[in-house]
């Protein structure tokens, strides 16, 4: 029988744990932890996530400014405004939401936000500490952190498995395969150029899936008993949200799967919550 990986109870739980935090650092010290999300243009789907996050921030006590800009702001208007978070002391965590207009280069974005309010954890520095599996405190990309805290609560243990990421994309592919590849799983990351993903879903103990392609995996594609993580956030041809994986057709394959909507989702939101705390704490301890 496969076991649905329940996101959303989940996500409910560390929200719970976060609330906690958040009233405790208030009562102790009197702070408030702010996190600041940037969102350029009007792209539906941003909008909503947007919305979520900002929703949910608000319910757990946390500041949530979100600051929507013009798609045609040029890049270095975007990096000034940043620069003003940066420096504003009532801010913990600032986010820029993906996907920007062309006329912004990602990579110069993530540069200019500061390590200790990368709340994303994309920035070179905390990437660098991901990879070497530093053991001082970072922040790291929500997604990932959020499908660790998963395998932690079902008693998933990577250790010698075989484990195989589909994407390899800065928020989530490279983040994941560098968290499975520190909690001792055997690591293949795969991408479009992959000749035949079979070749290596076929076998592996745990398949965590995020390109958007609708349809990607079936039962042919799995082992008997695997654990699918499903990232992929696609509409299927009746305009319903769906993941990468055939989630029906493989249910009765698998051991462990993540739904979507009610997976990864909703863990991404309560782990960008729990690490704006986290951020907001480790600002205190350094005297911020
Ligand atoms: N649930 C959640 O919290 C989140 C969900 N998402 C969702 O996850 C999906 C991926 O997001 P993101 O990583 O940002 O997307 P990107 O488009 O940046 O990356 C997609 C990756 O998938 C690879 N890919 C595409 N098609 C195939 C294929 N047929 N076989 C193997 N690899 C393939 C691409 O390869 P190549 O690099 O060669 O192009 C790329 O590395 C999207 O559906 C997105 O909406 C994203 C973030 C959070
Ligand atoms: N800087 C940055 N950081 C991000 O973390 C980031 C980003 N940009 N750009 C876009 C992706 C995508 N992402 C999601 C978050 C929540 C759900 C989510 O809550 N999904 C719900 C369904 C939501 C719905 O109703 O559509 C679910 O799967 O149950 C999905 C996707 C964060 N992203
Ligand atoms: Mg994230």
């Amino acid at each position: 029988m496969a076991t649905v990986i329940d996101g959303k109870a989940l996500a409910k739980k560390i929200n719970e744990q976060t609330t906690q935090r958040v009233e405790k650092l208030q009562a102790d010290y009197g702070i408030t932890p702010g996190l600041v999300v940037l969102i350029v243009g009007t792209d539906q789907a941003s909008e909503r996530y947007v919305r979520n996050k900002h929703r949910t921030a608000q319910r757990l006590g946390i500041n949530s400014i979100v600051r929507q800009l013009p798609v045609d702001i040029s890049e270095a208007e975007l990096l000034k405004i940043i620069q003003q978070y940066n420096n504003d002391p009532t801010i913990d965590g600032i986010l820029v939401q993906d996907p920007l207009p062309d006329q912004i280069n990602e990579k110069d974005v993530t540069r200019t936000i500061l390590p200790e309010k990368d709340v994303d954890g994309f920035h070179p520095v905390n990437v660098g500490k991901l990879f070497i599996d530093d053991s001082t405190k970072y922040p790291v990309s929500c997604t990932p952190k959020g499908i660790m805290t998963m395998f932690d609560e079902y008693g998933i243990s990577l250790k010698g498995k075989k484990a195989v990421m589909i994407g390899r994309s800065a928020i989530v592919g490279k983040p994941m395969a560098a968290l499975m590849i520190n909690a001792g799983a055997t690591v293949s990351i795969l991408n479009r150029y992959t000749p035949d993903i079979k070749d290596y879903t076929k076998d592996a103990d745990i398949i965590v899936s995020a390109t958007g392609q609708l349809h990607l995996l079936g039962p042919d594609a799995i082992k008997s008993g695997a654990v699918i993580i499903d990232v992929g956030q696609n509409m299927n041809e009746q305009g319903h949200l769906v993941g990468d994986v055939d989630y029906d057709d493989v249910f009765d394959k698998v051991g462990f799967i993540t739904p979507v909507p009610g997976g990864v989702g909703p863990m991404t939101i309560a782990t960008l919550m729990q690490q704006s705390v986290d951020l907001a704490e480790w600002g205190m301890q350094r005297g911020k």
